[in-house]
């Protein structure tokens, strides 16, 4: 995927300011930043939710006008805070992401409940399958818009912060779980993180954003530095570098 000269803002206001961004097949990049930074605005303006100049181009291919149901089988998204239907069940909001590949209006066939059903077991939904999806808890719902997402089998998943609502293992379980699909199947990521150690842990490569620029790109050593952090995040922190990638330790202020 490609993203070439993206600007966007909201009325007068410009929020990203000629964005460039390659992720390789099968690559996960992570596009980290403090709040208000772009982010959101970024992923949203890549789907073509928001509007945008600049060019996204997935295999060469823009996407600009490329129709709906085929944008949806090339990229499917988790938004940070989705709106959830009401009167729905778990297992028929995961199956909505199998609408892009059946007939308009036809019934889910045999491979869309099987897809569907493996999805969920992945992600530890099956004991929930029949609950209305408005009885779940938060961490709950969060792995059902993530299951929804995949149910869609696009080619790049982009995930707005995938972990906002889970404890550290179901953290790692659904992250674990993206990064098999990517190197398995060759799904491209790009995901915001907040959590950097897991940005840094996952993602192979991570793109800082500031005040709607990139202004670092490379692997999670390269963009994780203290010098980073109290630049671009006013923040307080040491870079530990250990097997599983960079840590970032918060600092406590010694006032
Ligand atoms: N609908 C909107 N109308 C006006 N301004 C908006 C709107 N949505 C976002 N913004 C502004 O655009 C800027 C970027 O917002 P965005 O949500 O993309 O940032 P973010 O990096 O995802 O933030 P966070 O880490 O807090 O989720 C912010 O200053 C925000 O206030």
């Amino acid at each position: 995927m490609e993203v070439v000269g993206l600007t966007a803002g909201y009325g007068r206001t410009r929020v990203l300011d000629a964005v460039r961004l390659t992720v390789e097949p099968g690559g996960w990049l992570a596009v980290i930043g403090p709040n208000g930074s772009g982010k959101s605005t970024l992923l949203r303006s890549i789907l073509g939710f928001h509007p945008h100049r600049g060019q996204v181009r997935v295999d060469g291919v823009p996407t600009t006008g490329m129709p709906r149901r085929e944008r949806a089988r090339t990229m499917a998204y988790a938004p940070q805070t989705p709106v959830l239907p009401d009167g729905v069940t778990t297992r028929d909001y995961v199956t909505l992401g199998r609408t892009p590949h059946r007939p308009l209006l036809a019934a889910p066939r045999g491979v869309d409940r099987q897809i569907v059903g493996d999805v969920m077991e992945r992600l530890g939904l099956t004991p929930m399958a029949e609950r209305p999806l408005a009885t779940l808890s938060g961490g709950e719902q969060q792995r059902a818009v993530l299951g929804r997402s995949l149910a869609q089998q696009p080619r790049v998943l982009l995930l707005d912060e995938p972990t906002a609502a889970l404890d550290l293992g179901h953290a790692q379980q659904v992250l674990d779980l993206v990064d098999r699909l990517r190197r398995q199947d060759g799904l491209t990521v790009i995901s915001t993180l907040h959590d950097l150690t897991l940005a840094g842990q996952y993602a192979d490569r991570l793109a800082l954003l500031s005040e709607g620029r990139v202004v670092a790109e490379g692997s999670p050593a390269e963009v994780l530095t203290t010098q980073a952090l109290h630049t671009h995040y006013g923040a307080r922190a040491e870079v530990v570098h250990g097997p599983s990638g960079p840590a970032v330790l918060p600092v406590r202020s010694s006032d």
